[in-house]
């Protein structure tokens, strides 16, 4: 296990982290400047925290003015973006280049396993120029994995490449995690998609600080605060006038509108948030729960769904519809409709 406690202060930024990761992928999600990168950076033993401890399986790593292990003492495998990659080496000497020391024979063994493992054994005598974005990622990770560290960490690894290939190499990489590391995987990431098919578990950074961390159903799905719900993608947070448990329910007033939300533990709430996906709207005002009349402001049209943006009182709702042809054929900007917001999923936010 990975147990790590840091602070580090620059002079318009802090780091603040705490954190703790099994062995497994744990996704990092947050917005630009938050810490993201300083903190594998951290972890690698490329930067020196002011204070704190960083212990990986019982070794100490890093334990404030006591201990400072370097880069290579720790096993640590780092994958960038832009891979990084030796031009003047060809494939095989790039995958090669961290065992150095080893015995030819072993060496070659384990060159020739990675080699076949990304699938790229006819390639073995090419340098990287002669190679795709998503071929020399492959390499990239190779060299990464070959000296079999303890920990993983892949910053933002896939971003440089198309939607296609990076799909195959989030399989690739998915399936090579799962047949040959066994460690602690760190990544990165600003998709949260990617997070969600990657990840076991999910960590949001902001402003220097971890704000949420849990399985990746509950953070991506259950953001806790409002800020966590903007990194995850949920657009709909609107903030609490007053609320009081009433039977088997909560109610929320917000901005005069009446919620009811299922009855969950609570001590404060701050927020209420619901995704634009699970938001309904239909011409005919429902039975159920939280149906408010509203007039649609504004159509978006993407390649699966469409998304409309609709004054609900004074609420600014957005609500996302899959089925386009229904969509297509069902509004136009001005058309009144009604705006319902299911009770089970309403998520309570006590920030
Ligand atoms: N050496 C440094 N000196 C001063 N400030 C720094 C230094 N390195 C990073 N920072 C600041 O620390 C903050 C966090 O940087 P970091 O690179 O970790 O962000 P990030 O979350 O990885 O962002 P992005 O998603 O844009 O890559 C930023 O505001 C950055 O400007």
């Amino acid at each position: 296990m990975l147990d790590v406690n840091i602070k580090k202060s620059y002079n318009s930024f802090q780091l603040n982290i705490e954190f703790q990761a099994n062995p497994g992928i744990t996704g990092i999600l947050g917005p630009s400047g938050c810490g993201k990168s300083l903190t594998l950076q951290s972890l690698a033993g490329i930067m020196k925290p002011d204070k704190g401890k960083i212990t990986m399986n019982q070794q100490t790593w890093y334990d404030s003015g006591r201990t400072f292990w370097k880069p290579q003492q720790r096993k640590v495998g780092y994958l960038f973006q832009n891979y990084a990659l030796f031009p003047h080496l060809t494939v095989e000497q790039n995958i090669a280049y961290g065992l150095k020391g080893m015995l030819k024979h072993e060496k070659n063994q384990r060159v020739e396993k990675w080699l076949k493992t990304i699938q790229l054994e006819t390639y073995k005598d090419r340098h990287p120029s002669k190679l795709s974005g998503g071929q020399q990622q492959r390499v990239a990770l190779a060299r990464s994995m070959i000296t079999e560290p303890q920990l993983l960490l892949l910053d933002e690894p896939f971003s440089a490449l198309d939607q296609h290939i990076r799909h195959s190499l989030e399989e690739d990489l998915r399936r090579i995690i799962d047949e040959t590391f066994h460690g602690v995987v760190l990544l990165v990431t600003h998709n949260i998609e990617e997070a969600f098919r990657m990840c076991n578990s999910i960590m949001l950074l902001n402003e220097g600080e971890v704000i949420q961390k849990g399985d990746r159903r509950d953070v991506l799905k259950i953001p806790a605060s409002k800020k966590a719900a903007e990194i995850v993608g949920c657009e709909n947070v609107f903030k609490v006038s007053s609320w009081e448990k009433e039977g088997l329910s909560i109610k929320v007033n917000t901005h005069g509108h009446i919620f009811q939300l299922k009855k969950q533990k609570v001590e404060n709430l701050a927020h209420i948030g619901i995704r634009s996906d699970d938001v309904r709207i239909t011409t005919w005002k429902g039975t159920d729960d939280n149906c408010f009349p509203g007039e649609i402001l504004h159509i978006t049209e993407g390649v699966k769904s469409f998304k409309h943006t609709v004054r609900v009182g004074s609420l600014s709702v957005h609500i996302e519809e899959v089925n386009q042809e229904e969509a297509n054929l069902r509004w136009k900007v001005g058309d009144r409709c009604y705006v319902t917001f299911p009770q089970e999923k309403l998520i309570c936010m006590e920030k």
